[in-house]
């Protein structure tokens, strides 16, 4: 369609300000005028960063109120401010409030701006699929709901259906079985564990449907279309941060409705030929298993539990033994200590996707993602397999920075969000103050990874095993498997398997009588097996295979914005490339 189709110039007032105003191309810009027509200040937003467009003077906050009158009319768009280095853009709704000459005007500015959202926003969501977990991180879930999020929608045009979740699972389970026709995405309010839910919905509702078994690690698992977005609720809020940069509703619920799409990689987690679970952001064994093993206990503290966890972990001092074998990957094309930073419209994100996807049958990326990935097609082992054996205090693999609020750049800050791999952190045994400097470094821009007993690795697939006598007795937990594709039963008894670590707070090492984390850290003789951390829950296997899934899910994110985002405008006659110019 003709960028053009919406054009529409003329004269308008803000307040007892004349512009002239030109809706354009893909921008809306207003040029202040003086008494003899000179233009002055000219500002212009992008269309695609409209929020809505409503006839009248309107007021969102504190709650909406429209003061009608023939020429008014109002556009909400969005707001960036700036925040701390290392972090992302924290979003707002503008609002401008311009005065026609004439009621006629006034609907023809509102009738074209209207159709040039939806025009330049196709990929927009109409009905999203709500699910809000009441009782996630301080227990505001509904309440940010319904006081931030519920109006943005409404102003956008989304309709939403609510489910406010009465049982954990509740939204995994609705996204695996219930009619989904017309949502264009998913959307949870709540923190990490909500989101897991989310993630395992929709990949496990994709793969059915596409007839594909999830439990075989070297298949590859369709690419998602319903996208998933993240309305930040709960204790870490570690996926919402390292996709948007900030963990704010509003700002979340702003790239939702723009209908923003962030690719995501996707480790799958697999126990012998059982897959157990997917992680995006952290498969930790020993330390970060260990913090959430004993955290467990400490519900009530809240989102505090993991701070006092942590230190009585760090004091415990454990270490385990154990044998970490990877999957290199290329290293021509990134690595974890190339001091990059994957933010949005990210290179190397980019060319992955054209890797992955190259071999599909439409040339678009868009069309690629409905047909099978390149993977299908090559196995998923190529390389060579390297080894590591010894003493860890931890072994951490994550697909992303794993930024968050604790950590602002991450446990790998040079990891990507969509390039198919993830970065593998192995921190051997060292005495408590290298270790405490090694956890330091995470909370500010030090090298975390230059420390002589840490080392890093960008894979594609890790397996960890144990030492030789301490090896998993696992007959009588292995879940059993569902033959058909997509069937669920693995769901269930991992879950009771789960359950089961969680009651005991560790895996069924207790069983060998090796651990017992339950009698609290500092009083015990050390034990020798730790429990894996997947994305906050516990896995009920020591022995695992994990392999990266390159953009299996689609988030409405774009990534990290660092610093303001450029687009062009004029001031006076001069050019503001690389400024946002604010409206209020
Ligand atoms: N109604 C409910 N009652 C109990 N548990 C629920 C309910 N709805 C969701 N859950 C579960 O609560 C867990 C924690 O939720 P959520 O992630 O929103 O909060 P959180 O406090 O941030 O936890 P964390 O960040 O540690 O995962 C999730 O794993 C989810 O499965
Ligand atoms: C001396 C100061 C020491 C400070 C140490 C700070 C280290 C912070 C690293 C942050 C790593 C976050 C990894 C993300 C994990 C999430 O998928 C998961 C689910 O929410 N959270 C936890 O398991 C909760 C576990 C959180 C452990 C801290
Ligand atoms: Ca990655």
């Amino acid at each position: 369609m003709d960028a053009d189709a919406h054009r529409l110039e003329s004269s308008l007032w803000v307040g007892r300000k004349r512009y002239r105003a030109v809706l354009s191309g893909w921008y809306l810009s207003w040029t202040q005028l003086d008494k003899r027509n000179r233009e002055h200040k000219t500002v212009s937003v992008p269309v695609s960063e409209l929020i809505g467009v409503e006839e009248g003077q309107v007021e969102l906050q504190p709650e909406k109120k429209v003061t009608e009158s023939d020429g008014d009319f109002t556009v909400f768009s969005i707001k960036r401010h700036r925040k701390g280095r290392g972090s992302g853009a924290l979003w707002t709704v503008g609002r401008i409030q311009f005065c026609c000459p004439s009621r006629d005007l006034r609907d023809r500015w509102v009738t074209q701006l209207r159709s040039a959202l939806k025009t330049h926003g196709p990929s927009r969501p109409h009905r999203l699929l709500v699910f809000i977990n009441p009782f996630g991180g301080k227990k505001r879930g509904s309440q940010i709901y319904r006081s931030l999020v519920a109006p943005l929608f409404e102003l956008a045009g989304i309709s939403a259906h609510v489910v406010v979740t009465e049982r954990a699972n509740q939204a995994r389970d609705h996204i695996l079985k219930k009619d989904l026709t017309g949502f264009d995405g998913v959307v949870c309010v709540g923190g990490d564990g909500m989101f897991s839910e989310l993630l395992h919905g929709v990949i496990g509702r994709t793969q059915q449907e596409a007839g594909l078994s999830e439990h075989d690690p070297a298949a590859a698992l369709q690419p998602c279309n319903l996208h998933i977005g993240i309305i930040p609720a709960g204790s870490t809020d570690c996926v919402c941060f390292a996709t948007v940069g900030v963990n704010d509703p509003v700002t979340s619920a702003l790239h939702i409705i723009i209908g923003d799409s962030q690719p995501l990689d996707v480790c799958s987690v697999h126990h012998l030929s059982t897959l157990v679970r997917y992680s995006v952001s952290l498969v930790g064994y020993g330390f970060y298993g260990d913090v959430l093993a004993e955290s467990e206990r400490y519900r009530w503290m809240g989102p505090l539990r993991y701070d006092y966890s942590g230190c009585m972990t760090f004091l415990s001092n454990r270490c385990y033994r154990g044998t970490v074998q990877f999957l290199p990957a290329d290293s021509q094309l990134s690595s974890p200590r190339d001091n990059t930073r994957c933010l949005s419209g990210c290179h190397v994100c980019s060319e992955s996707t054209e890797r992955l996807f190259s071999r599909s049958d439409s040339g678009s990326h868009a069309g690629s993602l409905y047909s099978s990935q390149f993977s299908q097609y090559s196995s998923p082992w190529e390389g060579e397999w390297e080894t590591v054996e010894g003493r860890f205090k931890c072994i951490s693999l994550t697909c992303m920075s794993s930024s968050c609020p604790r950590s602002p750049l991450g446990l790998s800050p040079s990891a990507h969000l969509a390039d198919g791999t993830a970065d593998l952190i192995l921190v051997r045994d060292t005495h408590p103050l290298g270790f405490l400097t090694y956890l330091h470094r995470h909370t500010n821009s030090q090298d975390q990874f230059d420390l002589p007993f840490v080392e890093v690795h960008r894979v594609k697939a890790v397996r960890f095993r144990l030492p030789p006598g301490e090896e998993e007795q696992a007959e009588q937990e292995e879940p059993e498997v569902s033959e058909r594709p997509g069937g669920m039963n693995w769901i269930s008894s991992v879950q009771h398997l789960s359950a089961r670590a969680k009651e005991r707070g560790v895996t069924g090492a207790k069983k060998r009588g090796k651990r017992d984390f339950l009698c609290g850290p500092c009083c015990r003789r050390s034990p020798t097996v730790s429990v894996w951390n997947c994305d906050g829950e516990l896995l009920p296997f020591t022995e695992i295979l994990c392999r990266v899934h390159g953009q299996l899910v689609r988030l409405f994110a774009r990534g990290i914005e660092e610093g303001m985002v450029a687009y062009r405008g004029t001031l006076g006659n001069k050019s503001c490339k690389g400024k946002y110019v604010l409206h209020t």
